[in-house]
């Protein structure tokens, strides 16, 4: 069966996923058009703005927007038109952890997907290739296919494919520029695999043939789960050793510097950190969780979840710290939070540990100011009245002030939290820093971003993760 050349891609998803990747897509084959659409108004204004005022902060991805929007990028909220016009369609909407009914707090909610799903159902008049890009539970092509096959015109044939995304948020343009790998998942019937084949070579525009891997349905959707779930174990297994260094005297570089020497183990993914953050880690665990409660395997979904359980222990363990560090109360102080986003370079807060630490420190009833160089002040404010539903929103203001500059959020500050590794802090003036607060001044490092050494010869009492 000779594989379609596929001519025109909908993406169904303008998020931190769909925007980037298909927006890359669209870079390297200049003879593919590619539509994104989204129902989401202001997010497609947004990725259509004039003055490039895109809607996530991506390093490199205006200058690729910039390149082919308008050319063979474009953008819209009109998703029948997108649909209806493609050879192959992403499905790359949301799939948060659900909220309520069953598997409340660990499944994911796939509302989104079967939505899009029956969308394109119930829109296409012609055959389209069907590509998840979302990250779903294993087996979520099957329902994807009885909804297709059970709502769709005759003469429309739909071939589903697996094709979940790596890249990380802050490095996304180059992961995609070079992935380590293209995973794409189909039946192993001559269908499914000619399907593979036309989105192999939409790939292959600059993807190395190499390095794109092609395997069932099944297998490409659990070894997404199956990548992250091993990339936040490895997080969780250096930071439950930060708590021992800690309490015997070792140094966390240290012991992650040793390991990753070991070829097997490696160097990458062992920095210990105040606690992962992001939309994927936790939810595609607690998603992992509940697969595997569902399929009667306790022991598996035990194991999992305590990656998940280690991370709060984590957060918990800081900001403890914080408080017992300070003389066993921060009530009254004033800490400077320095970072907001779940990790550098991006402005996205979603499970930031700062969110978490935050709000400890306001149960105590200290003041904290916080800065951040991308988040928004309303992002801020939603994220942390979220995580204190009870406290009524002019408390949080009273207690929590959002700062323009470092500077200016650790002047008259006791204690300054580095709570993301943004490369400007550790490019602050200290010295300046150190005369503006109240001492004794704290710096607590939640990132192992500053020089202790250095910090502690101007004056400041240094708390570093993972070592006493
Ligand atoms: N964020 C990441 O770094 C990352 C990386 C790899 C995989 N993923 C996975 O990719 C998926 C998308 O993640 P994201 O971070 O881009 O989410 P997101 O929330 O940023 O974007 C999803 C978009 O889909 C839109 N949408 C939802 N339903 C729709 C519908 N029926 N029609 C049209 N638009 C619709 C929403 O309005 C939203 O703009 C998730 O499954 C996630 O787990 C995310
Ligand atoms: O050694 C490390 C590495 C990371 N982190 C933290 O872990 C979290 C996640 O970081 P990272 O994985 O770099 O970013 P994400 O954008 O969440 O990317 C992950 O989640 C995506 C969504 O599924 C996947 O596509 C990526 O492959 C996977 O790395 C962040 O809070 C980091 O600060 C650490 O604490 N120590």
């Amino acid at each position: 069966m000779a594989p379609v050349k596929v001519t025109k891609i909908c993406c169904i998803g303008a998020g931190y996923v769909g925007g980037p990747t298909c927006a890359v897509i669209a870079l390297k084959c200049p003879h593919i058009t590619v539509t994104i659409v989204d129902l989401n108004q202001a997010r497609v204004d947004a990725w259509n703005s004039p003055d490039f005022k895109l809607p996530i902060y991506e390093p490199g991805l205006e200058e690729v927007v910039r390149e082919a929007r308008g050319r063979n990028l474009f953008f819209s909220t009109d998703v029948d038109k997108g649909i209806l016009e493609a050879d192959l369609i992403f499905v790359s909407v949301n799939t948060p952890t659900k909220k309520s009914g069953v598997g409340a707090g660990f499944a994911a909610d796939l509302n989104y997907v079967e939505l899009a799903t029956r969308r394109i159902a119930q829109v296409a008049t012609s055959s389209k290739i069907v590509v998840e890009k979302s990250t779903v539970p294993c087996r979520t092509a099957e329902s994807m296919r009885t909804i297709l096959e059970a709502n769709s015109k005759p003469n429309c044939h739909f071939d589903i494919l697996s094709n979940p995304e790596f890249l990380a948020e802050g490095t996304a343009i180059t992961d995609l520029f070079a992935p380590d790998r293209v995973l794409i998942g189909s039946l192993q019937t001559p269908e499914g695999i000619s399907a593979c084949a036309s989105l192999t070579e939409v790939y292959a525009n600059w993807v190395p043939k190499d390095r794109i891997l092609n395997v069932g349905l099944w297998s490409s959707e659990l070894s997404k789960l199956a990548a992250n779930a091993m990339l936040a174990q490895r997080i969780s297994s250096i930071n439950a050793l930060s708590a021992i260094c800690e309490a015997t005297g070792a140094n966390i570089d240290e012991v992650a510097h040793a390991i990753g020497y070991d070829t097997r183990i490696g160097p990458k993914f062992l920095k210990a950190s105040v606690g992962f953050g992001g939309s994927c880690f936790q939810k595609d665990i607690l998603n992992l969780v509940y697969l595997s409660e569902s399929l009667h395997l306790p022991e598996v979904a035990a194991y999992w979840r305590q990656v998940v359980e280690m991370n709060e222990h984590q957060k918990r363990r800081f900001s403890k710290r914080v408080v017992d560090t300070m003389f066993n109360t921060i009530t009254g102080k004033r800490i400077a939070v320095l970072g907001f986003a779940f990790k550098a370079d991006t402005g996205d807060t979603r499970e930031s540990a700062a969110i978490t630490l935050i709000r400890d420190f306001q149960s105590e009833k200290a003041y904290v100011n916080v800065y951040d160089p991308q988040v928004v002040e309303e992002q801020i404010w939603t994220d942390l009245a979220e995580a204190s539903p009870l406290v009524p929103e002019e408390q949080i203001k009273k207690q929590v002030r959002i700062c323009k500059s470092a500077m200016e959020a650790c002047k008259d500050a006791e204690a300054v939290v580095i709570a993301t590794e943004w490369k400007e802090f550790n490019e602050i003036n200290w010295e300046e820093v150190y005369q503006s607060m109240n001492k004794p001044a704290f710096v607590f490092d939640g990132r192992l971003l500053v020089d202790a050494e250095k910090l502690r010869n101007i004056g400041f009492k240094v708390v570093t993760i993972g070592r006493p």
